[in-house]
């Protein structure tokens, strides 16, 4: 197809509106950018493939409110069918796209059909990682998808004892959540602090004290080399001191990895090992990835020009401000003009916390507002040259979107903690 080339319009030419989407992964970036699509005035053909059976939904609420109980999966359900069919939008179901090929413009479906493409959009996520051991035995789950999240709810009707291995913020919310269920829970994780590598250790204390007021039997600084079994039973987690946990269940949450394999044969590029979240579709900063062909979510490491690096993050509102962007860039309209930094949250208890930016253990770390104390506070994240990377917060939301504008800024801690001062006391 001829595409009028336009880069700076506001307004979709024809023979781009008209182009043939693909979208493979019908999760939230994959929905997200449908609607984009059509908010931004593209009247072509959008066909959506997803391996799940189920109608896309959402993922946080699975680890917290399906998990409770106190929703219903239909809650998390991102759309109708009747939403699809008055946005003229084709979902295929339980339907896996095993390879690409780019040159063809064509996707290869696992059937063996093929579907020709003008421009192809890979939402296909992360899947969760798994041990070398334990994953066949009864009551050792993972939690990814909905039939996941469904699985360790009824596990957790009948059984006591939950090992949680992983100590991210998976882990962290599913033992919260067990705990509130009044189950014995263990979080396991070779890390000293539950999601250091990313709050860092002062924040990490925090949450570690948070769990264990909470009655957690928290095993810090251990790996787990067994789960223990009794007739193809989980009935214990064996820790690399040679301890064993008794539990009736596992989750193994130990961190996720790119739903990358139907691409390897092609020449969609991935990122390197040593890139931030690496394994990902490697992209420009519009999320193009080869000729006609761009990644959206938690699969994609776009390129960041403030932090001059691929960074890949497995946040949800990342899925959200991609499809919005590479909608744009598919129908050759200016970029969408909004400058962003990652965004993720996570409740435990009665603790919301809030990340803007991209904080980790490596940054220098102050709380710059309240106290940790009270779990009440913001804290400011910098790199090496002072400049602020991150905020964690909790409980300051007004607080945490002036401390966010500042990582847009590029801003210096001193001179961030300066224009506070200088607002808070003018002269
Ligand atoms: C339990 C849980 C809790 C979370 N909580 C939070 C939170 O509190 N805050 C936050 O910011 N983020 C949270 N997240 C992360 C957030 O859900 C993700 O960032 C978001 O789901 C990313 O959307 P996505 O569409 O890129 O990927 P996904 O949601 O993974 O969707 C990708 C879809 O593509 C499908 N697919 C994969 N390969 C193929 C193929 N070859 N063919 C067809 N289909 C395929 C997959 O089956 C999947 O349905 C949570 C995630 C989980 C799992």
């Amino acid at each position: 197809m001829s595409c009028l080339r336009n880069p700076r319009s506001q307004e979709v030419t024809k023979d781009v509106s008209a182009k043939k989407v693909v979208i493979v992964g019908a999760g939230p970036a994959g929905i997200a950018a449908a609607d984009a699509l059509r908010a931004a005035g593209h009247t072509g053909v959008i066909l959506i493939f997803g391996e799940e059976r189920h109608a896309p939904y959402d993922r946080p609420p699975l680890s917290k409110q399906i998990l409770a109980g106190t929703w219903l999966p239909e809650k998390a359900q991102l759309r109708t069918s009747e939403q699809f069919a008055v946005a003229d939008v084709t979902l295929h179901l339980s339907v896996r796209a095993a390879s690409v090929d780019v040159e063809a413009h064509q996707v290869t479906l696992e059937s063996g059909e093929q579907v020709a493409y003008d421009a192809l959009i890979v939402a296909t996520g992360v899947t969760a990682r798994e041990l070398p051991f334990g994953h066949q035995l009864e009551g050792v789950h993972v939690m990814r998808t909905l039939d996941d999240s469904q699985a360790l709810r009824s596990e957790l009707e009948t059984s006591q004892h939950l090992a949680v291995i992983g100590a991210g913020f998976l882990g962290a919310e599913v033992a919260a959540v067990a705990r509130s269920l009044g189950k014995e829970v263990t979080l396991i994780d070779p890390l000293e602090l539950p999601m250091q590598n990313v709050v860092g250790d002062e924040v990490g204390s925090m949450i570690a004290d948070l769990h264990r007021h909470h009655g957690v039997n928290l095993e810090l600084g251990h790996g787990v080399s067994s789960i223990e079994d009794r007739s193809g039973r989980a009935t214990g987690v064996t820790l690399d001191d040679g301890r064993t946990v008794h539990a009736d269940a596992a989750l193994v949450a130990v961190g996720a990895r790119p739903a990358v394999e139907w691409l390897r044969s092609s020449s969609v590029p991935l990122t390197a090992p040593k890139d931030y979240g690496a394994g990902g579709v490697r992209c420009d900063a519009s999320g193009r990835a080869a000729d006609d062909v761009w990644a959206i979510g938690d699969v994609a490491a776009w390129w960041d020009p403030i932090l001059e690096r691929h960074v890949r993050v497995e946040h949800r509102m990342t899925a959200n401000e991609h499809a919005r962007s590479c909608a744009h860039d598919i129908l050759e309209l200016a970029p969408t003009a909004t400058k962003t930094v990652p965004y993720f949250w996570s409740d435990q208890y009665d603790l919301k916390l809030r990340s803007f930016g991209l904080p980790s253990q490596q940054c220098s770390f102050q709380v710059v507002e309240g106290d940790l104390e009270g779990r009440r506070f913001v804290a400011a994240y910098t790199d090496e040259s002072d400049r602020i990377v991150g905020t964690i917060g909790a409980g300051m939301f007004k607080a945490m979107n002036w401390w966010r504008q500042q990582i847009l800024d590029g801003q210096t801690l001193d001179e961030a903690l300066r224009i506070k001062q200088s607002a808070e006391n003018p002269a």
